[in-house]
């Protein structure tokens, strides 16, 4: 559906994005990571033709593109700005109207979206009369209103509490589901972990990690143990290959450098007594993204 290639974008000594290449089919949702400033803004407003690409290829549909057809697509730019003097009902359907939505759809389809993310009491009001995780979800309403098949979304979550953050990783289920293809970005790796198929991670502009997540996981040769043990932490950090060990309660998570180390590791747990827990986890998004973002650039 939509194939990136050494997608570049520099501004003056700054690379801001350098040669990212990635791809995505209908239905995916793509997560782009990366520390603040590593370019996912960037890459997003080239995407949408909101600035110019200093080198590489964009094809949608299997045609090479200036950037997404619009009328297809919805955005949810990491700079808010609707009309804060509008009324919120009054913006939604001018929005949609220029996505070429006629009223009648315009209005079926603001109503659905007002009623699952709870703001029907406020669609009279001022938008500058709403409270600001309020005003996000309306922001969001007005990326969705036109039905659209392809979605960006930088930063979805920032600004939403627990609840409406469930209620919009739901909503965002929902229309995957419904085949709806998503390219969003977030600093909050366990909603990336939750909602994405696939991922790029980017470091200055860089991907340094990228596909789906469960291949990227079992990639990583890093390995946490959880055991329950009469060894005590201090024993366990001597041992080779060892890298971090961490009590949480009864258990004790053991990070080991490969995951060749683990039946070494369960012997040596052995000889101190009963083993009542112990168990392989895959590191989570969080750890990888650490490690990672850690690594040096050489
Ligand atoms: N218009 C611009 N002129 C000059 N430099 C820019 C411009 N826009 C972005 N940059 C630089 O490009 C780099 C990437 O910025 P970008 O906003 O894409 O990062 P980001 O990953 O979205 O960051 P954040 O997570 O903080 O939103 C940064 O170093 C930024 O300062």
């Amino acid at each position: 559906m939509l194939e990136v290639s050494r997608l570049s974008k520099s501004f003056l000594e700054k690379q801001a994005v350098d040669e990212l290449s990635f791809s995505i089919q209908p239905g995916e949702s793509l997560g782009l990571i990366g520390q603040n400033g590593a370019g996912k803004t960037t890459t997003f407003r080239m995407l949408l033709g909101l600035m110019e690409r200093t080198d590489g290829t964009v094809e949608w549909q299997g045609k090479k593109a200036h950037h997404l057809p619009l009328e297809q697509v919805g955005y949810l730019p990491e700079e808010r700005g609707l009309f804060a003097e509008e009324q919120v009902e009054q913006q939604l359907l001018f929005l949609a109207g220029l996505k070429n939505m006629n009223k009648k759809e315009a209005k079926t389809s603001m109503a659905y979206w007002l009623e699952v993310f709870e703001l029907e009491k406020e669609k009279k009001q001022k938008l500058n009369t709403l409270s600001k995780g309020n005003q996000q979800k309306i922001q969001l309403i007005a990326a969705l209103v036109h039905r659209p098949n392809f979605l960006i979304l930088d930063e979805p979550f920032s600004g939403l509490d627990p609840v409406n953050t469930d209620i919009l990783k739901e909503a965002i289920q929902n229309l995957r589901r419904d085949g709806v293809t998503i390219i969003f970005s977030s600093h909050r790796m366990e909603h990336v972990e939750e909602i994405c198929d696939k991922l790029v991670m980017l470091k200055n502009g860089r991907n340094i990690l990228s596909g789906r997540l469960g291949e990227i996981k079992e990639r990583m040769d890093r390995n946490r143990i959880v055991t329950q043990t009469p060894c005590p932490p201090e024993d366990v950090r001597m041992w080779e290959g060892v890298q971090e060990v961490r009590a949480s309660g009864e258990k004790m998570h053991i990070y080991t450098d490969t995951k060749a180390r683990s039946q070494d590791i369960l012997q040596q747990l052995f000889t101190y007594g009963d083993v009542r827990i112990f168990r392989m986890e895959p590191p989570s998004l969080e750890e990888i993204f650490k490690e990672k973002i850690g690594e040096s650039d050489a």
